[in-house]
């Protein structure tokens, strides 16, 4: 899969596409989210359904699990910043999110 670069300006617009609790890092070089569940099963559930996501994408999460919590960092390693790539994980992970 090619990863397309994408420019501060755009990456700004393209978040509102993303929807509540997204956020663009301080540096620019990172889409973040604090998903927050009812227990560790639906946290888990939804970091399975994100993982198969990241596979078909080739294009995997920075992440942190701590029970009910998971928190989320997108970047694109081999680009040392954002691409398309990232925007797109981003929408599988709110589809993971809501049981999708
Ligand atoms: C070789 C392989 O395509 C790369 O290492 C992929 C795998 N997953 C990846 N995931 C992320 N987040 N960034 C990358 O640059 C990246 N690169």
């Amino acid at each position: 899969m090619k990863a397309i670069e994408i420019d501060a300006t755009e990456a700004r617009e393209r978040l509102k596409e993303l929807g509540e609790g997204w956020a663009i890092s301080e540096d620019g070089k990172s889409l973040q989210r604090d998903f927050k569940f009812r227990n560790f099963n639906e946290a888990f559930g939804f970091m399975a359904r994100s993982a198969l996501s990241a596979e078909k994408l080739n294009h995997h999460p920075d992440w942190f699990n701590c029970w009910n919590r998971v928190n989320v960092k997108l970047t694109t390693h081999d680009k040392g910043g954002l691409t398309d790539l990232d925007f797109r994980l981003a929408k599988a992970m709110n589809r993971a999110s809501a049981g999708l």
